[in-house]
């Protein structure tokens, strides 16, 4: 059995309170593996974003536990989170953020300047991360100048730059054609081979369902399906 990257034990999350009060999570407990990619699929309001914020250390749950490389996450100070965070996840949302007076390439070097790393070598690092890519020649270009799936790649290269040991991504490849999206795709199964490393995916992109080693279901706040299958209703999302 391969290692257990996250072990999700129990979780709920609601907002509000009173009459208008919404329970989103009631109740997740699952183990993703390292060295899968795996796809968290659902309908529109099905509790997918909550989960994976709550899994990436940016939303805390109303009960239960979130374990990542043995770490139980909400156990841990709020400082304490912050640098685990940081040093531990990399994150691809939906608004990819870009900064708009640094360039390609010292975007994607956020995460290493942040962590210390000396700005030459950051940008040197990030250079070769869109390199990888397929955006190598764009590196000194500000966002503006980029499409927006250039900008997301660009976000995807900052996400990756520090080797974090999981990923997680919602919607990486929704802005993308289809082949930006392959290759998208194609660097992030990279990433999540690498042994101890995970990969988690939010995603309606039924192009790049076939890639997956685990697909896990979710209606209405419970996890509904889970295996290699494509649930029945995401097959045509
Ligand atoms: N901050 C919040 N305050 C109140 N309700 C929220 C908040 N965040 C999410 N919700 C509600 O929780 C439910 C689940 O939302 P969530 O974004 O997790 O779903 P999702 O499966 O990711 O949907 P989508 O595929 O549309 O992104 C929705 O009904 C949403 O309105």
């Amino acid at each position: 059995m391969s290692a257990a990257a996250i072990v999700l034990d129990g979780i709920t999350k609601g907002f509000g309170s009173g009459e208008t009060r919404v329970e989103v999570l009631h109740g997740i407990s699952s183990r993703i593996n390292a060295g899968e990619l795996t796809y968290l699929v659902g309908e529109s309001g099905s509790g997918k974003t909550t989960l994976i914020s709550i899994i990436a250390g940016i939303l805390f749950p109303d009960s239960g536990g979130v374990e990542l490389f043995g770490t139980q996450l909400y156990d841990l100070s709020k400082d304490a989170l912050v640098r685990y965070r940081l040093a531990n996840i990399g994150f691809i949302f939906q608004q990819y953020n870009l900064l708009p007076t640094l360039n390609a390439a010292e975007n994607a070097a956020v995460p290493l300047i942040a962590a210390g790393v000396k700005r030459a070598e950051a940008v040197e690092r990030g250079a070769e991360v869109l390199g990888r890519l397929g955006l190598g020649a764009l590196a000194k270009r500000m966002p503006r100048q980029l499409s927006g799936g250039q900008q997301q790649r660009v976000a995807i290269a900052r996400a990756l730059v520090h080797e974090p040991r999981l990923i997680v991504c919602d919607e990486p490849t929704a802005a993308l054609d289809a082949a930006s999206g392959r290759r998208v795709m194609e660097v992030l199964r990279e990433v999540a081979l690498v042994p101890g490393r995970a990969v988690l995916i939010v995603t309606h992109d039924n192009r790049i369902f076939p890639l997956a080693d685990r697909i896990i279901g979710m209606e209405d706040g419970r996890i509904t399906s889970d295996g290699k299958e494509i649930p029945a209703e995401d097959m045509h999302a």
